[in-house]
Protein backbone atom coordinates (compact mmCIF):
# COMPACT_ATOMS: atom_id res chain seq x y z
CA UNK A 1 0.00 0.00 0.00
CA UNK A 2 0.64 3.67 -0.13
CA UNK A 3 0.92 4.29 3.31
CA UNK A 4 3.33 3.03 6.26
CA UNK A 5 2.12 0.39 8.71
CA UNK A 6 3.30 2.96 11.64
CA UNK A 7 1.57 0.45 14.47
CA UNK A 8 3.85 -2.74 13.11
CA UNK A 9 7.09 -0.37 12.45
CA UNK A 10 6.66 0.64 15.98
CA UNK A 11 7.52 -2.75 17.15
CA UNK A 12 11.26 -2.42 15.77
CA UNK A 13 11.78 0.37 18.14
CA UNK A 14 11.29 -0.55 21.61
CA UNK A 15 12.80 2.86 23.19
CA UNK A 16 9.11 4.40 21.84
CA UNK A 17 7.62 2.03 24.51
CA UNK A 18 9.28 4.06 27.53
CA UNK A 19 7.54 6.43 29.91
CA UNK A 20 8.50 8.65 32.22
CA UNK A 21 6.28 8.74 35.31
CA UNK A 22 3.64 6.60 33.37
CA UNK A 23 3.16 9.22 30.46
CA UNK A 24 4.12 7.50 27.20
CA UNK A 25 7.25 8.65 24.99
CA UNK A 26 6.37 10.92 21.94
CA UNK A 27 9.65 11.22 20.35
CA UNK A 28 9.16 14.51 18.18
CA UNK A 29 13.20 15.51 18.13
CA UNK A 30 14.55 13.28 14.75
CA UNK A 31 16.20 15.94 12.67
CA UNK A 32 18.36 15.72 15.48
CA UNK A 33 18.68 12.10 15.88
CA UNK A 34 16.40 9.05 14.94
CA UNK A 35 15.84 6.12 17.04
CA UNK A 36 17.45 3.00 16.00
CA UNK A 37 15.52 -0.51 15.07
CA UNK A 38 16.44 -3.88 16.44
CA UNK A 39 17.32 -4.74 13.31
CA UNK A 40 20.29 -2.02 13.33
CA UNK A 41 21.19 -2.99 16.91
CA UNK A 42 20.85 -6.83 15.98
CA UNK A 43 23.85 -6.46 13.17
CA UNK A 44 26.06 -3.94 15.61
CA UNK A 45 25.13 -6.93 18.45
CA UNK A 46 26.52 -10.05 15.39
CA UNK A 47 29.56 -7.94 14.86
CA UNK A 48 31.04 -8.23 17.81
CA UNK A 49 29.66 -11.74 18.87
CA UNK A 50 30.50 -13.12 16.42
CA UNK A 51 33.48 -11.07 13.34
CA UNK A 52 34.87 -8.31 15.37
CA UNK A 53 38.62 -7.96 14.33
CA UNK A 54 40.41 -5.15 12.46
CA UNK A 55 40.22 -4.85 9.06
CA UNK A 56 42.01 -4.28 6.32
CA UNK A 57 42.52 -7.57 5.68
CA UNK A 58 44.32 -9.34 8.52
CA UNK A 59 45.25 -12.94 7.15
CA UNK A 60 43.03 -14.66 10.21
CA UNK A 61 39.08 -15.85 9.14
CA UNK A 62 37.75 -12.72 11.89
CA UNK A 63 39.89 -10.68 10.09
CA UNK A 64 38.78 -11.29 6.50
CA UNK A 65 35.30 -11.65 7.26
CA UNK A 66 35.11 -8.26 9.33
CA UNK A 67 36.73 -6.39 5.92
CA UNK A 68 34.74 -7.96 4.00
CA UNK A 69 31.67 -6.63 5.62
CA UNK A 70 32.92 -3.44 6.23
CA UNK A 71 34.33 -3.17 2.63
CA UNK A 72 30.72 -4.63 1.41
CA UNK A 73 28.82 -1.29 3.27
CA UNK A 74 30.52 1.30 1.31
CA UNK A 75 28.98 -0.87 -1.59
CA UNK A 76 25.53 -0.97 0.07
CA UNK A 77 25.84 2.58 0.51
CA UNK A 78 26.86 3.73 -2.78
CA UNK A 79 23.71 1.63 -3.80
CA UNK A 80 21.74 3.25 -1.77
CA UNK A 81 22.11 6.60 -2.94
CA UNK A 82 22.92 5.84 -6.54
CA UNK A 83 26.78 6.09 -6.57
CA UNK A 84 28.88 4.14 -8.80
CA UNK A 85 30.62 2.28 -6.29
CA UNK A 86 32.71 2.21 -2.99
CA UNK A 87 35.24 4.49 -4.81
CA UNK A 88 33.24 7.23 -3.94
CA UNK A 89 31.66 6.65 -0.48
CA UNK A 90 33.85 7.84 2.50
CA UNK A 91 32.98 6.34 5.38
CA UNK A 92 33.75 9.55 8.22
CA UNK A 93 32.56 10.37 11.57
CA UNK A 94 29.55 12.25 10.57
CA UNK A 95 27.99 14.87 8.25
CA UNK A 96 30.49 17.47 9.94
CA UNK A 97 33.33 15.55 9.43
CA UNK A 98 32.23 15.32 5.41
CA UNK A 99 32.31 18.82 5.45
CA UNK A 100 35.53 19.41 6.86
CA UNK A 101 37.42 16.87 4.88
CA UNK A 102 36.26 18.59 1.86
CA UNK A 103 36.90 22.04 2.95
CA UNK A 104 40.66 21.03 4.11
CA UNK A 105 41.50 18.44 1.94
CA UNK A 106 40.07 20.53 -1.44
CA UNK A 107 39.52 23.76 -0.36
CA UNK A 108 42.78 24.61 1.31
CA UNK A 109 44.54 23.89 -1.51
CA UNK A 110 42.56 25.14 -4.09
CA UNK A 111 40.92 28.34 -3.37
CA UNK A 112 43.08 31.52 -3.00
CA UNK A 113 41.97 35.40 -3.09
CA UNK A 114 39.50 36.09 -6.05
CA UNK A 115 37.51 33.13 -5.44
CA UNK A 116 34.06 32.80 -4.11
CA UNK A 117 32.38 29.93 -1.98
CA UNK A 118 28.25 30.52 -2.25
CA UNK A 119 26.45 28.90 0.67
CA UNK A 120 22.45 29.87 1.20
CA UNK A 121 21.34 31.53 4.28
CA UNK A 122 19.99 28.36 5.49
CA UNK A 123 23.14 26.34 5.73
CA UNK A 124 24.03 24.65 8.97
CA UNK A 125 27.15 25.38 10.60
CA UNK A 126 28.58 22.14 10.02
CA UNK A 127 29.23 23.76 6.28
CA UNK A 128 28.62 27.57 7.17
CA UNK A 129 31.62 27.95 9.80
CA UNK A 130 33.63 25.34 7.91
CA UNK A 131 33.64 27.49 4.58
CA UNK A 132 33.98 30.53 6.59
CA UNK A 133 37.16 28.84 8.05
CA UNK A 134 38.60 28.26 5.02
CA UNK A 135 37.82 31.43 3.59
CA UNK A 136 39.49 33.86 6.55
CA UNK A 137 42.39 30.97 5.82
CA UNK A 138 42.24 31.19 1.53
CA UNK A 139 41.64 34.23 1.27
CA UNK A 140 38.44 33.66 -0.12
CA UNK A 141 35.18 35.11 0.24
CA UNK A 142 31.97 33.32 1.05
CA UNK A 143 28.40 34.63 0.06
CA UNK A 144 25.35 33.48 0.51
CA UNK A 145 21.97 32.87 -1.29
CA UNK A 146 19.31 34.70 0.19
CA UNK A 147 16.19 32.90 1.01
CA UNK A 148 12.49 34.48 1.28
CA UNK A 149 9.80 34.84 3.69
CA UNK A 150 8.13 31.78 3.08
CA UNK A 151 12.07 30.21 3.69
CA UNK A 152 12.42 29.42 -0.14
CA UNK A 153 16.21 30.32 -2.04
CA UNK A 154 16.29 33.01 -4.20
CA UNK A 155 16.78 31.42 -7.22
CA UNK A 156 17.50 34.88 -8.94
CA UNK A 157 19.95 35.56 -6.33
CA UNK A 158 21.41 32.10 -7.13
CA UNK A 159 22.06 33.20 -10.43
CA UNK A 160 22.95 36.71 -9.52
CA UNK A 161 25.85 35.23 -7.09
CA UNK A 162 26.75 31.78 -8.83
CA UNK A 163 29.50 33.85 -11.21
CA UNK A 164 32.94 33.10 -12.96
CA UNK A 165 34.81 33.77 -9.39
CA UNK A 166 33.00 31.16 -7.84
CA UNK A 167 34.89 28.02 -7.31
CA UNK A 168 32.94 26.18 -4.81
CA UNK A 169 28.65 25.73 -4.19
CA UNK A 170 27.92 24.44 -0.98
CA UNK A 171 24.04 24.01 0.00
CA UNK A 172 21.56 22.03 2.06
CA UNK A 173 19.35 19.81 0.47
CA UNK A 174 16.67 20.06 2.78
CA UNK A 175 16.94 22.56 5.70
CA UNK A 176 16.90 21.60 9.18
CA UNK A 177 14.81 24.63 10.67
CA UNK A 178 12.83 25.52 7.60
CA UNK A 179 11.65 22.55 5.85
CA UNK A 180 12.79 23.46 2.33
CA UNK A 181 13.40 21.20 -0.16
CA UNK A 182 16.02 23.25 -2.25
CA UNK A 183 16.27 22.64 -6.00
CA UNK A 184 19.56 20.91 -5.81
CA UNK A 185 19.95 19.38 -9.17
CA UNK A 186 19.14 22.93 -10.61
CA UNK A 187 21.61 24.65 -8.06
CA UNK A 188 24.75 21.77 -9.01
CA UNK A 189 23.68 23.06 -12.62
CA UNK A 190 24.51 26.91 -11.96
CA UNK A 191 27.65 25.79 -9.97
CA UNK A 192 28.93 23.46 -13.04
CA UNK A 193 27.85 26.47 -15.68
CA UNK A 194 30.70 28.73 -14.07
CA UNK A 195 33.12 25.81 -13.80
CA UNK A 196 32.02 25.59 -9.68
CA UNK A 197 32.05 21.99 -7.91
CA UNK A 198 29.08 21.56 -5.68
CA UNK A 199 28.54 20.21 -2.28
CA UNK A 200 25.02 19.29 -1.05
CA UNK A 201 24.50 18.72 2.59
CA UNK A 202 22.10 15.58 2.65
CA UNK A 203 22.37 15.24 6.08
CA UNK A 204 18.45 16.25 6.16
CA UNK A 205 17.58 14.41 2.46
CA UNK A 206 19.04 10.98 2.16
CA UNK A 207 17.00 9.27 5.51
CA UNK A 208 13.93 11.00 4.72
CA UNK A 209 13.51 10.97 0.55
CA UNK A 210 14.74 9.07 -2.32
CA UNK A 211 18.19 10.80 -3.08
CA UNK A 212 19.95 9.69 -6.44
CA UNK A 213 23.43 11.89 -6.42
CA UNK A 214 24.44 10.96 -9.82
CA UNK A 215 20.78 12.37 -11.27
CA UNK A 216 21.66 15.66 -9.23
CA UNK A 217 24.80 15.53 -10.35
CA UNK A 218 26.41 17.11 -6.67
CA UNK A 219 30.22 16.62 -6.82
CA UNK A 220 30.00 15.81 -3.46
CA UNK A 221 27.14 14.39 -0.84
CA UNK A 222 27.33 14.51 2.68
CA UNK A 223 25.28 12.47 5.73
CA UNK A 224 24.76 10.69 8.71
CA UNK A 225 24.06 7.44 9.85
CA UNK A 226 22.21 8.46 13.06
CA UNK A 227 19.88 10.38 11.11
CA UNK A 228 18.69 7.22 9.09
CA UNK A 229 18.15 4.63 11.86
CA UNK A 230 21.93 4.04 11.92
CA UNK A 231 24.35 4.40 14.60
CA UNK A 232 26.06 7.42 15.65
CA UNK A 233 29.91 7.47 15.01
CA UNK A 234 29.14 7.06 11.28
CA UNK A 235 28.59 9.70 8.47
CA UNK A 236 29.28 9.45 4.25
CA UNK A 237 31.15 11.79 2.02
CA UNK A 238 30.43 10.90 -1.29
CA UNK A 239 32.89 12.25 -4.04
CA UNK A 240 33.16 11.71 -7.72
CA UNK A 241 35.69 9.46 -8.10
CA UNK A 242 37.97 11.64 -10.16
CA UNK A 243 38.16 14.54 -7.74
CA UNK A 244 38.84 12.09 -4.81
CA UNK A 245 41.43 10.86 -6.66
CA UNK A 246 42.96 13.85 -7.50
CA UNK A 247 42.51 15.10 -3.24
CA UNK A 248 45.41 14.95 -1.29
CA UNK A 249 44.07 13.13 2.17
CA UNK A 250 42.46 14.62 5.14
CA UNK A 251 43.99 12.44 7.70
CA UNK A 252 47.31 10.65 7.72
CA UNK A 253 48.41 7.14 9.31
CA UNK A 254 48.07 3.86 9.09
CA UNK A 255 45.67 1.88 6.40
CA UNK A 256 45.69 5.36 3.76
CA UNK A 257 48.95 4.60 2.72
CA UNK A 258 50.54 2.00 0.05
CA UNK A 259 53.53 2.02 0.78
CA UNK A 260 55.71 4.72 3.47
CA UNK A 261 59.54 5.00 3.71
CA UNK A 262 61.69 7.31 5.38
CA UNK A 263 61.77 9.35 2.46
CA UNK A 264 58.00 10.15 2.02
CA UNK A 265 54.65 7.82 1.09
CA UNK A 266 52.30 6.69 -1.41
CA UNK A 267 48.79 6.80 -0.56
CA UNK A 268 45.94 3.81 -0.89
CA UNK A 269 43.10 3.20 -3.33
CA UNK A 270 39.63 4.97 -3.32
CA UNK A 271 38.05 5.19 -0.68
CA UNK A 272 40.71 3.87 1.70
CA UNK A 273 43.09 6.91 1.00
CA UNK A 274 40.41 8.92 3.22
CA UNK A 275 40.09 6.16 5.88
CA UNK A 276 42.93 6.89 7.95
CA UNK A 277 43.48 4.18 11.42
CA UNK A 278 41.01 1.73 12.23
CA UNK A 279 37.83 2.90 11.51
CA UNK A 280 34.32 2.76 11.92
CA UNK A 281 33.97 -1.03 11.36
CA UNK A 282 30.00 -1.84 13.60
CA UNK A 283 28.94 1.53 12.72
CA UNK A 284 29.60 0.53 8.94
CA UNK A 285 28.04 -2.77 8.72
CA UNK A 286 25.36 -1.13 10.94
CA UNK A 287 24.95 1.26 8.32
CA UNK A 288 24.50 -1.03 5.35
CA UNK A 289 21.71 -2.90 7.72
CA UNK A 290 19.81 0.91 8.00
CA UNK A 291 19.56 1.21 4.13
CA UNK A 292 18.24 -2.41 3.66
CA UNK A 293 15.43 -1.32 6.74
CA UNK A 294 14.61 1.92 5.05
CA UNK A 295 14.42 0.24 1.22
CA UNK A 296 12.44 -2.31 2.84
CA UNK A 297 9.88 0.94 4.08
CA UNK A 298 10.48 2.24 0.63
CA UNK A 299 11.64 6.26 0.76
CA UNK A 300 9.47 7.50 -1.41
CA UNK A 301 6.70 6.23 1.49
CA UNK A 302 8.98 7.77 3.99
CA UNK A 303 9.01 10.92 2.20
CA UNK A 304 5.17 11.21 1.84
CA UNK A 305 4.72 9.98 5.36
CA UNK A 306 6.66 12.54 6.72
CA UNK A 307 5.52 15.30 4.86
CA UNK A 308 1.94 14.51 5.71
CA UNK A 309 2.68 14.53 9.77
CA UNK A 310 4.47 18.03 8.52
CA UNK A 311 1.28 19.34 6.96
CA UNK A 312 -1.09 17.84 9.65
CA UNK A 313 1.33 19.65 12.19
CA UNK A 314 0.71 23.17 10.18
CA UNK A 315 -3.43 21.90 9.68
CA UNK A 316 -3.09 21.82 14.06
CA UNK A 317 -1.26 24.92 13.99
CA UNK A 318 -3.41 27.22 12.01
CA UNK A 319 -6.18 26.69 14.63
CA UNK A 320 -4.44 28.95 16.83
CA UNK A 321 -3.45 32.94 16.27
CA UNK A 322 -0.89 32.71 18.61
CA UNK A 323 1.47 29.95 16.82
CA UNK A 324 4.07 31.36 14.13
CA UNK A 325 5.34 28.78 12.05
CA UNK A 326 8.68 28.88 9.67
CA UNK A 327 9.43 27.59 6.25
CA UNK A 328 7.21 27.18 3.22
CA UNK A 329 3.45 27.41 3.39
CA UNK A 330 1.00 24.27 4.20
CA UNK A 331 0.15 22.22 0.79
CA UNK A 332 3.99 22.53 -0.28
CA UNK A 333 5.99 19.41 -0.13
CA UNK A 334 8.32 19.71 2.55
CA UNK A 335 10.99 17.85 5.02
CA UNK A 336 9.14 16.10 8.05
CA UNK A 337 9.66 18.83 10.22
CA UNK A 338 8.08 21.99 11.72
CA UNK A 339 9.60 25.01 13.22
CA UNK A 340 7.59 27.31 15.25
CA UNK A 341 7.12 29.73 18.28
CA UNK A 342 4.17 30.23 20.57
CA UNK A 343 3.37 34.05 21.20
CA UNK A 344 4.91 35.28 24.40
CA UNK A 345 6.66 31.96 25.59
CA UNK A 346 10.56 30.98 24.72
CA UNK A 347 11.20 27.83 22.94
CA UNK A 348 13.10 26.72 25.52
CA UNK A 349 10.59 27.11 28.30
CA UNK A 350 8.27 25.02 25.57
CA UNK A 351 10.61 22.22 25.52
CA UNK A 352 11.03 22.21 29.43
CA UNK A 353 7.07 22.15 29.50
CA UNK A 354 6.96 19.22 26.54
CA UNK A 355 9.48 17.16 28.57
CA UNK A 356 6.30 16.99 31.09
CA UNK A 357 4.13 15.32 28.74
CA UNK A 358 7.05 13.45 27.55
CA UNK A 359 6.99 14.83 24.23
CA UNK A 360 10.43 14.99 22.73
CA UNK A 361 10.88 18.06 20.49
CA UNK A 362 14.30 20.28 20.25
CA UNK A 363 14.61 24.35 20.77
CA UNK A 364 17.36 26.02 19.89
CA UNK A 365 18.95 27.65 16.87
CA UNK A 366 19.23 24.29 15.66
CA UNK A 367 23.19 25.19 14.36
CA UNK A 368 21.82 27.96 12.26
CA UNK A 369 22.52 30.76 13.91
CA UNK A 370 22.69 33.41 11.17
CA UNK A 371 19.59 32.09 9.70
CA UNK A 372 17.39 32.47 12.81
CA UNK A 373 19.30 36.25 13.21
CA UNK A 374 17.41 36.52 9.57
CA UNK A 375 14.39 35.39 10.94
CA UNK A 376 14.33 38.01 13.51
CA UNK A 377 13.73 35.41 16.71
CA UNK A 378 16.48 34.09 19.33
CA UNK A 379 15.43 30.65 19.00
CA UNK A 380 12.46 28.00 17.41
CA UNK A 381 11.14 25.38 18.69
CA UNK A 382 10.95 22.00 16.13
CA UNK A 383 8.74 19.28 16.37
CA UNK A 384 10.49 16.69 13.36
CA UNK A 385 8.99 13.13 12.67
CA UNK A 386 10.45 10.02 11.13
CA UNK A 387 8.61 7.03 9.70
CA UNK A 388 7.62 5.70 13.51
CA UNK A 389 5.11 9.11 14.55
CA UNK A 390 1.70 9.29 14.23
CA UNK A 391 -1.06 11.77 13.90
CA UNK A 392 -1.66 10.97 17.79
CA UNK A 393 1.42 12.14 18.43
CA UNK A 394 0.92 15.47 16.91
CA UNK A 395 -2.28 15.81 18.62
CA UNK A 396 -0.57 15.27 22.25
CA UNK A 397 1.68 17.79 21.07
CA UNK A 398 -0.31 20.52 20.47
CA UNK A 399 -2.01 19.32 23.80
CA UNK A 400 0.96 20.40 25.47
CA UNK A 401 1.06 23.74 23.07
CA UNK A 402 -2.47 24.52 24.90
CA UNK A 403 -1.25 23.42 28.54
CA UNK A 404 1.75 25.73 27.84
CA UNK A 405 -0.25 28.61 26.84
CA UNK A 406 -2.68 28.22 29.70
CA UNK A 407 0.83 28.30 32.42
CA UNK A 408 2.43 31.93 30.33
CA UNK A 409 -1.14 33.06 30.36
C1 LIG B 1 21.41 19.95 7.52
C2 LIG B 1 22.41 19.41 8.50
N1 LIG B 1 23.72 19.39 8.17
C3 LIG B 1 24.65 18.90 9.01
C4 LIG B 1 24.30 18.40 10.25
C5 LIG B 1 25.38 17.85 11.15
O1 LIG B 1 25.19 16.46 11.26
P1 LIG B 1 26.14 15.68 12.30
O2 LIG B 1 27.54 15.97 11.85
O3 LIG B 1 25.75 14.23 12.18
O4 LIG B 1 25.83 16.26 13.64
C6 LIG B 1 22.94 18.40 10.64
C7 LIG B 1 22.54 17.88 12.00
N2 LIG B 1 21.45 18.61 12.51
C8 LIG B 1 21.09 18.59 13.80
C9 LIG B 1 21.69 17.99 14.84
O5 LIG B 1 20.92 18.22 15.93
N3 LIG B 1 19.83 19.00 15.61
C10 LIG B 1 19.92 19.22 14.29
O6 LIG B 1 19.11 19.87 13.62
C11 LIG B 1 21.99 18.91 9.74
O7 LIG B 1 20.67 18.92 10.06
Amino acid sequence: SEVLDVERIREDFPVLEREFDGTPLVYLDNAATTQTPTQVIDAIRDYYLEYNANVHRGLHQLSQEASIAYEQAHDRVAEFIGAAGREEIVFTKNTTESENLVAYAWGLRELGPGDTVVLTEMEHHASLVTWQQIGERTGADVEYIRIDEDGHLDMDHAREVIDDDTAMLSALHVSNTLGTINPVADLVDLAHDHDALAFIDGAQAVPNRPVDVEAIDADFYAFSGHKMAGPTGIGVLYGKQHLLDSMEPFLYGGDMIEKVTFEGSRWNELPWKFEAGTPPIAQGIALAEACDYLEDIGMDRVARHENELAQYTLERFAEFDDIEVFGPPAGEERGGLVSFNLESVHAHDLSSIFNDYAVAIRAGDHCTQPLHDKLGVAATARASFYVYNTREEIDVLVEAIDDARDLFA
